[in-house]
């Protein structure tokens, strides 16, 4: 018997005729996949030699319907390096499928991409954050996961493909090819879902570029949203060991290391979290993309700069 969730689900056969449309639409082989987050849109700007989709034209591809999230799939090139950005992303809180809004992770992956840099908006709970820092972040609180609600829950496609080249396993006698679940096994670990080399390298880029005040490394919490959270859930949240919170980015991850993507993630941290009665402050979407506007400069740089990075470091590429 269908359940609901399967009429959001897209099969592997559809994940690979979106990416074949756009494989044929552009000579550029992307190794990295960059998502823009809410008002951080500009980072796909910086790409040279663009190749530009609006998601509307791409087979299959959900819409954008936030402000601040452009809805365009721009492909190109940062500092020489191929790329492909989300220059707007989806939330659950738009209506999608989780199964729906973490498809482009998918097709990533069947674009060749290696590696995903993910961004996010987040208001700042940790009482050191100030609005304006960059938070890298090293793990998550999955909260809607909590509830049953995965990207990866339903059936997995446990079709095997092999990899010929790859990862084959040499016996004695002959070399076997390596094989995989069609995009990755029934229960992926996730404790190693934020790359640690790549989180140092960013501190060290970080370091370089002259933003260690800015620089903080902390835990993401995702919520469903769109309503902000109130003084007891903030409060609750932080007592969880939660740095920042928001409303995306950990579904994206799941699917991402799912099929075996490496990931680094941001969060620009564009509000303070209300923690106290007494505070006169109220979290608004203006804030939000306001902030992004301000830091747009060093968080494209950092960015970019580690991009480069990964071009000339074969232990990250
Ligand atoms: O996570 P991104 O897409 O950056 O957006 C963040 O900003 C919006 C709230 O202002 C929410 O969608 C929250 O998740
Ligand atoms: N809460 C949830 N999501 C957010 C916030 C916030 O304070 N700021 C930006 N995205």
């Amino acid at each position: 018997m269908l359940c609901l969730t399967d009429y959001f689900r897209y099969s592997f056969e559809d994940c690979q005729a979106t990416a074949d449309w756009l494989l044929a639409q552009t000579a550029v082989r992307p190794l990295v996949g960059i998502v823009c987050g809410s008002g951080l849109g500009g980072l796909a700007d910086a790409l040279k030699d663009q190749v530009a989709f609006n998601y509307k034209d791409i087979p299959n591809f959900p819409q954008s319907t936030v402000h601040g999230h452009a809805g365009r799939l721009v492909f190109g090139t940062l500092k020489g390096r191929a790329c492909v950005c989300m220059q707007g992303r989806f939330h659950l809180y738009e209506g999608y499928a989780i199964q729906k809004i973490t498809m482009p992770m998918r097709i990533f992956k069947l674009l060749g991409v290696e590696t995903v840099m993910l961004t996010n908006a987040a208001g700042g709970l940790n009482q050191d954050y100030k609005v304006g820092d960059i938070m890298i972040i090293k793990d998550h609180l999955n909260m809607p996961g909590f509830a049953g609600n995965n990207p990866l829950a339903g059936p997995n496609d446990e079709r095997q493909v092999l990899h010929k080249e790859k990862n084959s396993i040499k016996c004695e006698h002959e070399e076997i090819p390596h094989s995989d679940s069609r995009f990755g096994v029934r229960f992926p670990c996730m404790s190693d879902a934020y790359d640690r080399e790549l989180q140092q390298l960013a501190l060290d880029v970080g370091s370089e570029l002259g933003y260690s005040d800015f620089l903080r490394e902390g835990v993401y919490c995702v919520l469903g949203g769109p309503s902000f959270e109130t003084i007891a859930e903030c409060r609750m949240l932080h007592k969880l060991g939660a740095d920042a919170v928001g409303m995306s980015t950990v579904h994206e991850v799941i699917v991402a290391r799912h099929c075996g993507m490496r990931v680094f993630a941001l969060s620009l941290i564009t509000n303070k979290a209300v923690m106290d009665y007494d505070s006169e402050e109220k979290a608004n979407h203006e804030e939000v993309l306001q902030t992004g506007k301000q830091r747009a400069v060093q968080l494209e740089r950092l960015v970019s700069t580690l991009v480069t990075r990964l071009e000339h470091n074969n232990n990250y590429a």
